[in-house]
């Protein structure tokens, strides 16, 4: 007996990886041959499908912060309201809903059918990135609409934080924002797997579309809490970025997706960074916040350098930030 194939693998997993990457057609491609068991290269490891069911957000503390932002612009005494829920919900979930944010209910929804249809065109036109059926149109305007949103949101997170209003853009929090438009197909088994591990995001802040599907949870005092899908809203995460130059004020929360069997689910994730430009400005705990009881808890660092290092890092579920902890 050959001793070396007692350590054969249980299967080639490098090898399915292999032959489902040259099939271009993505996790779509799988949904569309219409799979009834969900490969073994999908199957998440057990310490990631803790809690799955639905269940287990129903704690009693999933109510999920929602602020109306209507008058943040005009009305001074509803501005202060506004900036006292958003520091509230910043520090304590590092997530919350907008509704009356300013963005038309109608560019939201053509937004997210134009990812729905771009994405359920034959597997051949998908290949051409932006064909006609996903217009430029809308999302050159949802762009425009969302970095204008931004100007606002960093505004009125710079007052959360104490500071003056232009604060967060002076620091050029609002330059540029990476748009990724996702696609999660309906799966066969959603109890072996998961549409998006738990992660936090690289960024300032985080501006989500979700359609109606549902699966968004966050994590909250450790427990996941679902992030209920409402048509006029967005959902506004903190990123690792603002944690780090808000010394902790502001958290960058772990979430994830679940995979669900329902349909397929569409959401669209505007990330405020800067590392997609040369940008050489380093980026430490703004210094207005510190103090001889609060001293800077992170070294400086460029949006670059913090992206490579959570690339280096990789998906292993630990937080890049405790890397640039002093
Ligand atoms: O699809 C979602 O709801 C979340 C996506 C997400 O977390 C991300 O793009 O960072
Ligand atoms: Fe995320």
């Amino acid at each position: 007996m050959e001793a070396a194939s007692t350590h054969k693998p249980a299967y080639d997993r490098l090898a399915e990886l292999k032959s489902f990457d040259e099939t271009k057609a993505g996790v779509k491609g799988l949904a569309d041959a219409g799979i009834t068991h969900l490969p073994r290269i999908f199957h998440a490891p057990p310490h990631l499908l803790d809690n799955i069911s639905p269940s287990a957000a129903h704690h009693p503390n999933s109510i999920f912060p929602i602020i109306d932002l209507e008058g943040a612009s005009q009305d001074p005494a509803k501005r202060n309201a506004i900036v006292n829920k958003l520091s509230e919900a910043s520090a304590n979930w590092g997530f919350f809903q907008i509704v009356n944010h300013g963005i038309p209910l109608t560019t939201l929804d053509e937004m997210k059918s134009g990812v729905r249809r771009f994405h359920e065109q034959d597997a051949e036109q998908r290949r051409q990135f932006y064909t006609r059926n996903f217009s430029r149109e809308i999302v050159a305007e949802y762009s425009a609409e969302v970095v204008k949103l931004g100007d606002l949101l960093f505004e009125l997170l710079s007052e959360a934080l104490g500071l003056r209003s232009n604060y967060l853009k002076d620091l050029d929090c609002g330059r540029g924002i990476q748009m990724v438009c996702h696609y999660y197909p309906a799966c066969p088994q959603p109890e072996l797997t998961l549409g998006a591990t738990k992660h936090a995001d690289n960024d300032f802040i985080t501006v989500l579309l979700q359609d109606h599907i549902g699966g968004l949870q966050v994590l909250h005092q450790g427990k996941w809490i679902d992030v209920p899908p409402l048509p006029e809203a967005l959902v506004i995460n903190i990123g690792d970025f603002l944690q780090l130059i808000s010394n902790d004020k502001f958290i960058s929360v772990e979430h994830r997706v679940l995979a669900n069997s329902r349909g397929p689910r569409v959401s669209v994730a505007c990330l405020f960074g800067t590392y997609l430009f040369p940008n050489p400005r380093k980026y430490g705990p703004i210094e207005e916040l510190l103090s001889a009881e609060n001293p800077a808890k992170y070294r400086e660092t460029t949006t670059a350098e913090y992206v490579c290092c959570g690339n280096d890092k990789g998906l292993d579920g630990s937080s890049t930030l405790l890397q640039f902890k002093l």
